[in-house]
């Protein structure tokens, strides 16, 4: 199961909900992992349950950094001190709301903290990188399943934040043809470990989805807000590609097999998702199933900005990567639960 030469990694980001999940991944595949995150959206809690969930063993496999990407000099001493095979590159700022507000802070996050990164990689001769990118890069698209090769276009300034470094990386990798770059356009990744002992934590009112619904069951919320209940779709309310974050995890140890055995991948997207579209009543009514709690809804006019329908072709993963979502939304909905109701609070101990 195991790499056979233990490869190292740095995982910037790797405090976060999707960092967690994949480290977690990484360790039980025999990588050793670095984490580089100024826990701007995480606590160091997620990072020790890592550490309980691995066990001893595998934990002395893995590094926790304090440090902010928009700083050059907390990545350069990272790679001063150690070798990295590749790098995983989860960490930016995600909330589209909030980068409609306050632009100038996600292009500074996301835009010259991996500008930083790039240069930092270079300089140390790591030419090998995981990007997140997302399916937000397909905008409204025209046509369903959302596939690799579409036009792409941004709505918003995080979108434009995917968009930009997407483009960056293909610029580099062109200049500079010995880089190897997979871009993974996640599509909306829910669910938790089966531990029950991560999960998705956010800070504030949720934004998304299942986090919102997830803090309904949990009484933290009245009722959830539908946005939208007159869509040309099956039920009226919108369509998305919910993907099980632990198949999300397993996508990035796939792209990375790929990265070290292909030296002529050069810069190439993918699409992670399940390629089936739920609707927001029909993922209401798996959470109650899981749940055994009633969600009251309200319904609502459309959220601007949002799309009818979105959901991946999800043949070049499977036929380039190896790799599959495993999950329906019936694991999605258990996972997220069981994360929900050992910890209602999140990673806090109480309110
Ligand atoms: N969750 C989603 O719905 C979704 C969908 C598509 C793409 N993505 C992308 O995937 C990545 C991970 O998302 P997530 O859901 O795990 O988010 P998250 O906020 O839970 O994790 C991101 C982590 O990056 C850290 N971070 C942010 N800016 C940093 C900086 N300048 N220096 C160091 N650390 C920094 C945060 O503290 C956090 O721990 C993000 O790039 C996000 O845009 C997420
Ligand atoms: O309280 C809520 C929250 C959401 N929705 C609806 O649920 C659907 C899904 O919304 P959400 O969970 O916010 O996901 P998306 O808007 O699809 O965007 C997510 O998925 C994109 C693609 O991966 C990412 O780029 C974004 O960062 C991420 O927020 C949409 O129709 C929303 O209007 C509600 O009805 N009520």
């Amino acid at each position: 199961m195991g790499s056979s030469v233990e490869q190292n990694i740095l995982v910037t980001g790797g405090a976060g909900f999707i960092g967690t999940h994949t480290v977690v991944q990484l360790l039980k595949e025999g990588f050793k992992v670095s984490i580089i995150d100024n826990l701007d959206n995480s606590v160091i809690e997620a990072v020790d349950r890592v550490r309980e969930l691995v066990g001893p063993d595998l934990s002395k496999k893995l590094e926790f950094n304090l440090g902010d990407l928009r700083n050059k000099g907390d990545i350069e001493k990272l790679f001063a001190k150690q070798r990295f095979d590749a790098v995983i590159h989860f960490a930016g700022l995600k909330a589209v709301g909030e980068s409609v507000g306050n632009p100038r802070r996600y292009f500074d996050n996301n835009l010259v903290g991996t500008i930083n990164l790039y240069e930092t990689m270079a300089k140390y001769n790591c030419k090998k990188m995981v990007f997140s990118s997302s399916a937000t890069v397909y905008g409204q698209p025209e046509k369903i399943p959302c596939m690799e090769d579409f036009e792409l276009k941004a709505m918003n300034p995080y979108g434009r934040t995917k968009l930009f470094l997407e483009e960056i990386a293909r610029d580099i990798q062109k200049a500079e043809p010995e880089w190897r770059i997979v871009l993974l356009r996640y599509f909306n990744p829910v669910g938790a470990h089966e531990s029950g002992r991560i999960g998705e934590d956010p800070k504030g009112i949720p934004n998304n989805l299942m986090p919102y619904i997830q803090q309904v069951a949990v009484g933290r919320q009245p009722e959830l807000n539908v946005y939208g209940h007159d869509y040309p779709t099956k039920d009226g309310s919108a369509v998305r590609d919910y993907i099980h974050v632990m198949d999300l995890a397993d996508g990035h140890i796939a792209a990375l097999k790929k990265l070290f055995a292909d030296p002529e991948i050069g810069c190439i997207a993918y699409n992670l998702g399940t390629g089936r579209g739920t609707s927001v009543l029909e993922m209401v009514a798996a959470f109650e199933k899981a749940s055994g709690k009633k969600i009251p809804i309200k319904l609502c006019g459309r959220r601007s900005g949002d799309a009818t329908a979105v959901y991946a072709s999800t043949e070049r993963a499977e036929k380039e990567l190896g790799w599959k979502a495993k999950y329906g939304v019936e694991e999605m909905c258990r996972d997220q639960w069981n994360w929900a109701n050992n910890n209602p609070w999140g990673y806090q101990k109480k309110l």
